[in-house]
């Protein structure tokens, strides 16, 4: 397995770690552009040094309840950080926006992917990933950030998740882009209650099955709050790790992260008990 993005492939023999760099004035203190350009590329370049195979660059936060970013100011976060770390690394780096413009320059500034939470139905989006040719994640959402958790439903939600990524990739077909270049999310917590969650996570293998890598991301979610019944940081640290080795078990090709190194750990051990 592996995914392609205009003259790169990258090898999914084995899953691979996506590792997270949110690029939001929260994500790192005391601000200043520079000085948050140059924090941010040091945490890429140790994420890289942990064994990430892809740095996912982020300048809008999606979490639930999240406020839209504009264009231009998700651009002045994003855009520096990827042009110095494609200047440092040949790291597989990853575009986090909904934006045609966004992708557009993020792929300018040397981005390999693009990672639409909203799979590109924006207006212009299908254009801009088939324009690019970068790599492109599909990933399911209910509803915007800001409700999306308010009452999901859905009537089986397994299937309606893989016929909404069907129909996405259907699209991606009609517009140009190559099957080769495309991966799929089911979206955890993207408008799913913890029931919901755990039917996906069930059930991955059947999104294997429908023969493109398959991305999960769970890491440090607040699914994992009404499981355990509490809320501290390093229980959901351990419970996304423990998720991350679950996915490998099941097929899953992209681990997204914001604990690369422990996260690696866990798919070298399910790798090793792979091996027969
Ligand atoms: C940006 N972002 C936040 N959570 C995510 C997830 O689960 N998958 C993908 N592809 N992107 C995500």
């Amino acid at each position: 397995m592996q995914l392609n993005s205009r003259n790169r492939t990258l090898d999914l023999a084995r899953p691979v770690v996506m590792g997270i760099l949110n690029v939001t004035p929260d994500s790192f203190s005391d601000g200043g552009a520079y000085v948050e350009t140059a924090r941010a590329l040091d945490h890429a370049l140790g994420m890289v040094e942990q064994g990430a195979a892809i740095v996912d660059v982020g300048g809008e936060s999606t979490r639930p309840g999240a406020d839209p970013v504009d264009e231009r100011e998700e651009m002045a976060r994003v855009l520096p950080l990827i042009e110095a770390l494609r200047a440092h690394s040949d790291v597989f780096i990853s575009i986090d926006t909904i934006k045609p413009r966004v992708m557009r320059e993020a792929c300018a500034a040397g981005a390999d992917m693009i990672n639409d939470v909203m799979a590109l139905r924006a207006p212009g989006a299908l254009e801009a990933a088939c324009d690019t040719q970068a790599a492109v994640c599909l990933m399911h959402m209910q509803g915007q950030p800001r409700t999306m958790q308010k009452a999901p439903v859905y009537d089986d939600v397994v299937a309606d998740v893989r016929s909404f990524l069907g129909a996405r990739v259907a699209a991606c077909r009609d517009a140009g882009i190559d099957d080769s270049r495309i991966c799929l999310d089911p979206g955890f917590g993207f408008g799913k209650t913890l029931e919901h969650n755990l039917a996906l996570m069930r059930n991955l293998h059947a999104f294997v099955g429908d023969g493109y890598p398959v991305l999960v991301g769970v890491s440090r979610k607040s699914m994992f709050v009404k499981l355990h019944g509490h809320d501290d940081m390093s229980s959901r640290i351990h419970a996304s790790v423990t998720s991350a080795f679950w996915a490998a078990t099941q097929g899953a090709g992209i681990i997204r992260s914001h604990d690369v190194a422990h996260t690696v750990e866990a798919l070298t051990l399910a790798a090793a008990l792979a091996d027969n």
